[in-house]
């Protein structure tokens, strides 16, 4: 994939195909196992989202080296070394206060909003330092698009929500047909195309969270960050959700926070068990790390023997 540079202000307009694979993982050799190997979780966890393409595949488009966050003196991030797939659904889990936020936010520099927050270390968007002087935060968002927990539309129409942070970002263009375009990969625009004028904030609350992501994806981002985007939701709407970001992986990289584990085994490829202390115990293929992660630490989390 190539990628403008984020020293410039053109927008991203890349994309790249993608292996697309689905395989269940359902069975993934439960079958005649070893009982000192056997899988550890029980089938409360149902480890049935995407396959993960061979290792060799994957292209890193996130990367942090040895990165430390702090809030004035208190550490919320240690030493993180991570490099995240293009392409895929990699989910971020862990304890509340562990740092998952934190690490999202500083993904796309979310945190230079807070006074407190400093950072040391490398985080690498396709092998640029995001932190380096000449990266221009707002052109680095266009790339890294972010939703959050709490659906929060515009008080405008349901077209201005889309088409307003294009133009804001100065980005030309069709916009009826950009807008068009993210409203369906947003999977809403069936049931909002007869009243695209309407206000953002009638629809439902679901709909809403999806406008947000139809928002976040109208500039054609690389990377979408999305902090516990179906916690607010019921369970239909967080279904829906579910089935969208498993869809949109298939062009864009997705990283989600979630305290939800059954979701996260349900949709991502890859898992991140970030634990208390801001550290990032393990890192692996979803499968791996709900069946047999490496560290203890790990398996008492993930079996709810604390957390
Ligand atoms: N703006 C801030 N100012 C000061 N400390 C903060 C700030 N934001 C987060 N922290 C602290 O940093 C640590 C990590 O917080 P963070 O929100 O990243 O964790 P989290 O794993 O996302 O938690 P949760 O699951 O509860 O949302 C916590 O100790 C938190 O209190």
């Amino acid at each position: 994939m190539t990628h403008d540079s984020m020293t410039d202000s053109d927008s991203g307009t890349d994309t790249q195909a993608t292996d697309g694979g689905r395989e269940s993982l359902a069975s993934n050799d439960l079958e005649g196992s070893d009982p000192t190997t056997e899988p550890l979780v029980d089938s409360s966890i149902d480890v049935d989202g995407r396959s993960d393409a061979p290792a060799s595949a994957d292209r890193t488009v996130i990367e942090s080296n040895d990165l430390d966050v702090y809030y004035d003196d208190v550490q919320a991030l240690q030493s993180i070394d991570i490099e995240i797939p293009a392409e895929k659904v990699t989910a971020i889990i862990g304890p509340s206060g562990c740092g998952k936020s934190t690490f999202l936010r500083c993904i796309n520099r979310m945190n230079d909003l807070v006074d407190a927050a400093r950072i040391d270390g490398e985080l690498l968007f396709e092998g640029k330092n995001v932190y380096d002087d000449d990266v221009d935060p707002v052109v680095l968002r266009r790339k890294i698009g972010m939703v959050f927990q709490a659906p929060n539309p515009f008080p405008k129409s349901i077209y201005d929500n889309v088409a307003y942070g294009l133009e804001v970002q100065g980005i030309e263009g069709d916009y009826d047909e950009i807008v068009e375009e993210a409203l369906r990969r947003a999977a809403l625009w069936d049931e909002v195309k007869d009243q695209l004028d309407s206000s953002g904030l009638d629809l439902s609350g679901g709909q809403q969270q999806r406008l947000c992501i139809a928002r976040a994806i109208a500039p054609d981002p690389d990377v979408i960050l999305m902090d516990e985007p179906a916690s607010a939701l019921d369970p239909v709407a967080t279904s829906k959700i579910e089935d969208l970001i498993e869809d949109l992986a298939e062009e864009y990289t997705v990283i989600i926070v979630t305290h939800n584990m059954q979701q996260a085994a349900r949709i991502s490829d890859k898992t991140a068990v970030f634990l208390t202390g801001g550290e990032l115990v393990e890192f692996d293929d979803t499968n791996k790390i709900f069946e047999n992660p490496e560290h203890d630490r790990v398996e008492d989390y993930i079996t709810g023997k604390f957390g």
